[in-house]
């Protein structure tokens, strides 16, 4: 449906609003920085990623014990290695070894030339300078070879990887210091509301703490996203247009909150629209339909229903996909399963995500019961849920066992 008055789309499905928002976000791709490695967790990658050398670089033992030639093992009874030095890690002098020798050796040590095995310390006994071994060794065991891990030149990972601590670790292994990666989305996040105060401030009738900027601040780190400041703007026209054009300036991302729907005091679709472009507004989804997607100046703008749930649940099902997409991030989408362990009734039109709890059952199955007030005002349902089940805009009810698809909570 378009909305010809102001000529963009509204009412739109959900496979839609994250289309067109992540298609406006990956058209003002971040430019890339270089971070040491200790600041590089989270952080997308801005290039390919391949190890110049061998990862060992030389083989070396994977346990504590007497390195030796394999061909050298007894077949049955015992042999007698002539003991010839030792060698503990870190230790780069040349060594080797011929027949019938051994040489002592620590975890990680490099293997001496001629031996490509090594039986462990608990599996010999000692006699003099002699090292008796026992039939039963198997020849090239407890040897790590070089390049096991990664090989000079092999690809590692791809730019828009996101750097978990075990990826970083991988670089550190490759000799690198520093990395490139894409600049963390800036994020301006202006909550509204003549009701709303701050907390530490006395609550007067007819007001409410302000939780929004709290979970969006939280959304927005678990994201990736840099928080660059948060303003409370009162529900006043020009106070907002002011506050919406510096945000803009400072961010890649506006993130707003209330104000966005039919209300006498909802000013930001006819704001956003003078002072940029609206994208979209009103999404066919539930919790959070009057959401509002644009544009000012370079900035991304998102507009979330002030209601606390409804704007977690829009920021979980459109911004989260959105910040991926601005720092390049290519993200594992396939979608999780479960079955539902109540029966759902559910009696509109528009796709719905609901606050469910999931638990794993020893015969493998998963399966998710929503919290029973699905409000959006009902905060405490996304505090006490781990996952939002979703239900298709033409799904009018699920038995018990029926399959739906679940958006696991970040952050668990
Ligand atoms: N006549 C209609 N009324 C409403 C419609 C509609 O289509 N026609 N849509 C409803 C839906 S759905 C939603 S969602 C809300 C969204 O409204 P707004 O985005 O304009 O949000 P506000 O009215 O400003 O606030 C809604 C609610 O949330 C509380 N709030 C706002 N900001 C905060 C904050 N920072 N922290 C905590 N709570 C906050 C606010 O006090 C209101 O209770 O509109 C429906 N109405
Ligand atoms: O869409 Mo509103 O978010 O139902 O409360």
């Amino acid at each position: 449906m378009t909305n010809t008055a102001s000529s963009f789309p509204t009412a739109i499905s959900v496979a839609e609003a994250r289309a067109r928002i992540v298609a406006l976000a990956a058209a003002r791709p971040l430019p890339a920085e270089r971070v040491a490695l200790d600041a590089a967790y989270g952080r997308v990658l801005a290039h390919d990623v391949r190890g110049d050398d061998d990862v060992p670089a030389y083989a070396n033992s994977a346990m504590d014990g007497y390195a030796l030639r394999g061909a050298d093992l007894p077949a049955e009874g015992e042999r007698t290695f002539a003991l010839v030095g030792a060698r503990l890690a870190g230790d780069g002098r040349p060594a080797a070894v011929g027949e019938g020798e051994c040489l002592r050796i620590t975890t990680g040590a490099p293997l001496p030339a001629g031996a490509d095995t090594v039986v462990i310390k608990e599996n010999v006994r000692l006699e003099g300078a002699g090292v008796i071994v026992a039939a039963g060794e198997t020849a090239g065991a407890n040897v790590r070879p070089a390049g096991e891990d990664y090989r000079a030149g092999e690809f590692a990972f791809a730019a828009g990887t996101v750097l978990t601590p075990a990826r970083v670790g991988v670089l550190a292994s490759f000799g690198l210091v520093n990395v490139a990666v894409a600049r963390a989305p800036r994020a301006v996040v202006l909550t509204t509301g003549d009701e709303v105060v701050a907390p530490g401030m006395p609550l007067e009738y007819g007001q409410v703490y302000n939780s929004n900027r709290a979970s969006l601040a939280g959304l927005l780190r678990g994201a990736g996203a840099q928080l660059v400041r948060h303003e409370h703007v009162r529900d006043d026209p020009a106070a907002l247009e002011d506050a919406l054009r510096r945000a803009a300036r400072d961010a890649d991302l506006v993130v707003t909150s209330g104000g966005v729907s039919a209300g006498e005091a909802d000013f930001m679709p006819a704001l956003i629209a003078r002072v940029g472009r609206v994208d979209f507004w009103k999404v066919r989804i539930r919790p959070g339909m009057p959401m509002l997607v644009g544009e000012i100046g370079t900035a991304l703008v998102c507009a979330l229903p002030g209601n606390p749930v409804s704007g977690m649940a829009t920021f979980l099902t459109l911004v989260t996909p959105a910040l991926a997409a601005l720092a390049g991030r290519s993200d594992d989408v396939s979608p999780w399963y479960a079955r539902v362990a109540v029966p759902i009734v559910k009696n509109h039109r528009r796709a719905e995500y609901q606050r469910a709890r999931r638990e794993s059952r020893r015969d493998g199955s998963v399966w998710v019961t929503p919290f029973p007030r699905q409000g959006s005002g009902v905060l405490r349902s996304v505090a006490e849920a781990d996952c939002l089940i979703v239900l298709p805009e033409e799904t009018a009810s699920l038995a018990v066992g029926d399959i739906v698809e679940f958006l696991p909570l970040p952050g668990q």
